[in-house]
C-alpha cells in the first residue's frame, strides 16, 4: 500500500512536471515572439515592453517550481481534494481546473493552522517530501478523528517533517519554509494589518523566515500594487543580505529590493567607519534639528553690506535687501534650493530699483527719468551681472547634498562640544571631494536628511537628458546618412520604384530613429526604485530593525509615506551604539501609538544545549531574561578550550576547525575584528571579507558580521572581546555544535564543558 501511495504522487508529479515545462514553453516563445515583434510607435513599444516583463516573471516564477513543485496535500470531508505547491498551475483545459494551489491562497490555509482540535474541514493533511521532484517520503496527519482509513503513512510524531528541515546541514543559503510554516508563523505571514506590523522574538525564532515569507504573500495578495510600487527589504550587512537573498526568487518572487540601510542614497557607496561615539551622534535625532539649523545659518545676511561691481555703477546689497529678500524665500516654505530663484529675484528687483533711482533721478525732484523700457533693460542686465550672482552664492548657496554634509562635518554647528568633538572630521582639500569621501553608513541618513532639506533642483539633470536625446539624434542622423550613402552604392542599378530593397531612410526620419535607439526602461520597480532616492515603496520590511538610528528611521519613513512595514528584530540583539532602546522611542516620532506587535517565541535554529549556556550572557544584565524555547536538542553540549597564552590562540583555533570541518556542512568561526588577520594566516581556506562567500565550508566573521547567519558549527574565539549582545548573537549562531576558544577568564559568567 505504502507504494501505491508514493508511486500516485510520483505520478502527479510527473503530470505537474510536464504542464509546467509546457507553460514555460510557451512563454519561452511568447518572449521570443514580442522581441521579433516591430515597433513603430511609442504604443506598440509599450505592448512589446509589457508582454516581454510579464512572460519573463513567468518563466522566473515557473523557476522556481523546479523544486518543491508540491509539498503537501490536504484532503477535505467534504471529499474536496488539493495539492499544494510554491506556485498555483491550472490544468489545460476548458475550465482551466487547478493542478496544485499556491501556497499563499486562502484554500491551502489548513496546512498550516489545521489542529486536530480544529481540523477546519480537514480529514487528513499530507507532507509529500520530495527530492528534485522524487517523492521520497509521506507524511499523513489524521485531523478527523472519526476516519478509520489508514494509508500507511501516518507518522507517530506530526513533527518529523519540521525536525528534519531543521536538523539538514546548513547550505550557506537561507532556505524558504513553506513546507513547514508553523501556526503562530503564518498567522504573521498573512496578518491583515495595514499600518507597522512589529515581530519581536529571541534568536533563531524565525523572524527572519517570516518576514520573507510575509513579503511574498503580500506580493500575491496584492500583486498589482505592489510589482508597480515595489517592495524594499532592508537587512544589516550585504552578507546578511547574500544568505537570504535566494528566498523570494524560490519563491517565484523578483519584485523586491534588497538592500543594506547604508545604501539607500542612491550613488553613495559608505565604506567608511565610525568611531562608536560617532556613530552614536550622529544616529541621534537631534542631528536633524542640527542640520536645519546649520543650513538656516548659510542663508546668510551681509555685515557689512556687499558692494557689487556692476557696468552702470556700484550696486550696494544691504543687510535690508537681503532680510527681505531671505523672508520672502523662507515664505515659500520650499527646501532650500527650490526656495534660491525667489531670494535671488527679489535681490535682483531691489538692486535693480537701486540703480533706477540712481541713473533716472530728477534733479529737479520730479518723476524719475527712465521709462519702462529702460528700466526693463536695466534690470535684464541686472539679472545677467555675474557680480550679482557671486553675491547671491555667498548668501543663498546652491549646495548639493554631498557637499553641504561634507562642510557641515569639517566645522560642526548646534552640537553640544563632545558631540561635535566626536563627530568632527579633518579638512581635506582635494578638489574631488565630497564626490570621493568616504561616507559612513551613519551619514548616508544625513545625506537623505541633507536632499531632503535641500530640495532637488533638477534643471540640471533635464537639461542633460535633453542633451542626450539630441546626442541620440545626431546619431540617428549619422546612421541614415551611412545607410543612405551605402544604399547609393550597393543599390544605384535596383534604385526603381518597386525596389524590395528599403532603406533606412525610406522608413523613418532621424528623430523617431532616435526614439528607437533610446535605451527602454526594461527595469523593474525595484531596480527603478534602487536608483531613485525619492522612490515612495509599497511596502517595506525591515530586519534587525533594532539596530536602526532615529535618523535611519527618519529616511525609511520617507521610503514609505503609506507606513506599510514590518519590522522585525530583537532589542536584546542590539549592537549598533545608535540602535533604537524600545520600538516605542523608534516608532512613536513617525506612527505615534498606532502600530502592533506580536512576539515569537520558539527558537528553531539553536539546540536547547546551546541556548542554555548562550542565555547567560543576557541574564548579566537582566536576571530575569527568558530566552525562547528551543523546539530541539540534540544531546551535543558546547563546549570551551583554554588556550594557555595569545600566541597560540590561532594554532588552536586551526586544529579546532580541522577537527570540526565535515563535508557537506557549515563552520563558522566568529572573532574580534583584532584577531581576524591572525586567524586569516591560518586558516587561509576561510571566506572573509564584507561579503564572504557563505556557501564555502569555512568562513571567518567578526561579531557584528554574523548576524542573521547561521552554521551547522560554529567557533566563539576570545569572548572577551566581544560586547554582551554580540556575544549573545554570537553564540546563538549554530545549528548543531558549538565552542569557545578563549584565552581570558571566560566573560559573563559563561558556564561551558572544558575540553583539552
Ligand atoms: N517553520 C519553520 N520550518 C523550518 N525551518 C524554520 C521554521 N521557522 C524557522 N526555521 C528555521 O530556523 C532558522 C532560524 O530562522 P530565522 O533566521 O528566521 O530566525 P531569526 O528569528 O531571524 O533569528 P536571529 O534573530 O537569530 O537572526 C532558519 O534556518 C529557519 O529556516
Amino acid at each position: 500500500m505504502s507504494n501505491d501511495g508514493i508511486r500516485q504522487e510520483q505520478e502527479f508529479i510527473d503530470l505537474l512536471r510536464a504542464r509546467l515545462g509546457a507553460l514555460e514553453a510557451q512563454a519561452e516563445s511568447a518572449v521570443q515572439a514580442a522581441l521579433g515583434q516591430e515597433v513603430t510607435n511609442a504604443q506598440t513599444r509599450l505592448e512589446r515592453d509589457v508582454r516581454v516583463a510579464e512572460n519573463s516573471g513567468l518563466l522566473a516564477a515557473y523557476a522556481s517550481g523546479e523544486h518543491g513543485l508540491c509539498f503537501g496535500r490536504l484532503v477535505f470531508r467534504d471529499g474536496a481534494d488539493h495539492h499544494i505547491g510554491r506556485l498555483g498551475i491550472r490544468a489545460d483545459d476548458e475550465e482551466r481546473t487547478p493542478l496544485v494551489v499556491d501556497w499563499r491562497a486562502d484554500i491551502a490555509r489548513p496546512f498550516y493552522l489545521a489542529t486536530g482540535y480544529e481540523p477546519m474541514g480537514l480529514r487528513r493533511r499530507r507532507h509529500i517530501t520530495t527530492e528534485r521532484n522524487r517523492v521520497t517520503a509521506l507524511h499523513d496527519e489524521i485531523l478527523d478523528l472519526g476516519d478509520a482509513e489508514r494509508s500507511g503513512f501516518e507518522g507517530s510524531d506530526a513533527d518529523d517533517v519540521l525536525l528534519a528541515a531543521l536538523d539538514a546541514a546548513r547550505t550557506g543559503r537561507m532556505h524558504d519554509i513553506v513546507q513547514t510554516i508553523q501556526a503562530e508563523q503564518d498567522r504573521i505571514i498573512r496578518a491583515p494589518h495595514h499600518g507597522v506590523l512589529v515581530v519581536e522574538g529571541g534568536p533563531g525564532t524565525g523572524k527572519t523566515a517570516v518576514a520573507l515569507h510575509r513579503a511574498a504573500y503580500l506580493l500575491y495578495a496584492q500583486r498589482e500594487l505592489l510589482a508597480r510600487r515595489a517592495v524594499l527589504i532592508v537587512g544589516p550587512n550585504p552578507a546578511f543580505l547574500a544568505y537570504i537573498g535566494q528566498v523570494l526568487p524560490s519563491l517565484g518572487e523578483t519584485g523586491v529590493l534588497l538592500a543594506t540601510p547604508a545604501e539607500l542614497f542612491p550613488g553613495v557607496r559608505a565604506t567608511g567607519t565610525d568611531t562608536p561615539a560617532a556613530a552614536a551622534v550622529k544616529g541621534a535625532a537631534a542631528m536633524a534639528d542640527a542640520l536645519a539649523a546649520h543650513l538656516r545659518d548659510l542663508q546668510a545676511l551681509p555685515d557689512p553690506a556687499l558692494v557689487v561691481e556692476h557696468d552702470d555703477g556700484v550696486l550696494i546689497l544691504t543687510r535690508e535687501i537681503a532680510a527681505a529678500a531671505r523672508e520672502r524665500a523662507r515664505a515659500t516654505q520650499l527646501p532650500h534650493n527650490l526656495a534660491r530663484p525667489h531670494f535671488a529675484f527679489a535681490v535682483i528687483d531691489a538692486l535693480t530699483e537701486q540703480l533706477v533711482e540712481r541713473l533716472g533721478h530728477d534733479p529737479f525732484g520730479d518723476e524719475n527719468l527712465l521709462g519702462p523700457d529702460d528700466q526693463a533693460l536695466i534690470g535684464k542686465a541686472v539679472a545677467a551681472s555675474a557680480a550679482v550672482h557671486a553675491a547671491i552664492d555667498e548668501l543663498w548657496p546652491q549646495l548639493t547634498p554631498e557637499q553641504f554634509l561634507a562642510d557641515y562635518l569639517e566645522e560642526p554647528t548646534h552640537l553640544p562640544p563632545a558631540d561635535a568633538e566626536a563627530v568632527r572630521r579633518p579638512h581635506d582639500s582635494r578638489p574631488e571631494l565630497p564626490a570621493r569621501w568616504e561616507w559612513t553608513p551613519a551619514d548616508v541618513p544625513l545625506l537623505d536628511e541633507a536632499a531632503e532639506l535641500l530640495g532637488e533642483d533638477d534643471s540640471a539633470r533635464r537639461a542633460a537628458e535633453e542633451a542626450l536625446r539630441q546626442e541620440q539624434i545626431a546619431y540617428a542622423q549619422g546612421v541614415l546618412d551611412l545607410s543612405y550613402g551605402s544604399r547609393t552604392q550597393e543599390f544605384e542599378d535596383r534604385d526603381d520604384e518597386d525596389s524590395e530593397y528599403l532603406a533606412a531612410h525610406d522608413l523613418i526620419d532621424a528623430e523617431r530613429l532616435a526614439d528607437r535607439q533610446e535605451e527602454v526602461d526594461h527595469r523593474t520597480a525595484a531596480e527603478r526604485a534602487a536608483a531613485d532616492r525619492t522612490w515612495a515603496f509599497g511596502y517595506v520590511i525591515v530586519d534587525e530593525a533594532q539596530e536602526l538610528s532615529p535618523m535611519a528611521w527618519r529616511l525609511l519613513m520617507r521610503r514609505c509615506p503609506t507606513r506599510s512595514m514590518t519590522l522585525v528584530g530583537d532589542p536584546a540583539q542590539t549592537s549598533e551604539p545608535a540602535g533604537c532602546g524600545s520600538w516605542d522611542a523608534a516608532l512613536s516620532p513617525h506612527v505615534a501609538d498606532r502600530w502592533q506587535r506580536v512576539v515569537l517565541d520558539v527558537n528553531y535554529r539553536t539546540p536547547a544545549e546551546i541556548m542554555d549556556t548562550a542565555a547567560a550572557v543576557p541574564r548579566t544584565a537582566d536576571p530575569s531574561f527568558t530566552p525562547p524555547r528551543s523546539v530541539r536538542s540534540t544531546g551535543v553540549r558546547p563546549w570551551a578550550l583554554n588556550v594557555p597564552t595569545a600566541e597560540e590562540l590561532p594554532g588552536a583555533v586551526a586544529k579546532a576547525v580541522a577537527e570540526h570541518t565535515a563535508p557537506d556542512r557549515r563552520l563558522a568561526v566568529i572573532a574580534p575584528e583584532a584577531e581576524l588577520d591572525a586567524l586569516a594566516a591560518v586558516v587561509p581556506e576561510a571566506a572573509r571579507g564584507v561579503s564572504p562567500d557563505l556557501t564555502q565550508p569555512v568562513v571567518l566573521l567578526a561579531p557584528a558580521q554574523a548576524k542573521g547567519l547561521e552554521f551547522d558549527t560554529v567557533l566563539v574565539v576570545e569572548p572577551d572581546g566581544f560586547g554582551a549582545n554580540e556575544l549573545y548573537v554570537a553564540l546563538t549562531r549554530a545549528t548543531q555544535r558549538m565552542g569557545v576558544l578563549h584565552t581570558a577568564t571566560l566573560p559573563f559568567g559563561l558556564e561551558l564543558e572544558t575540553v583539552r
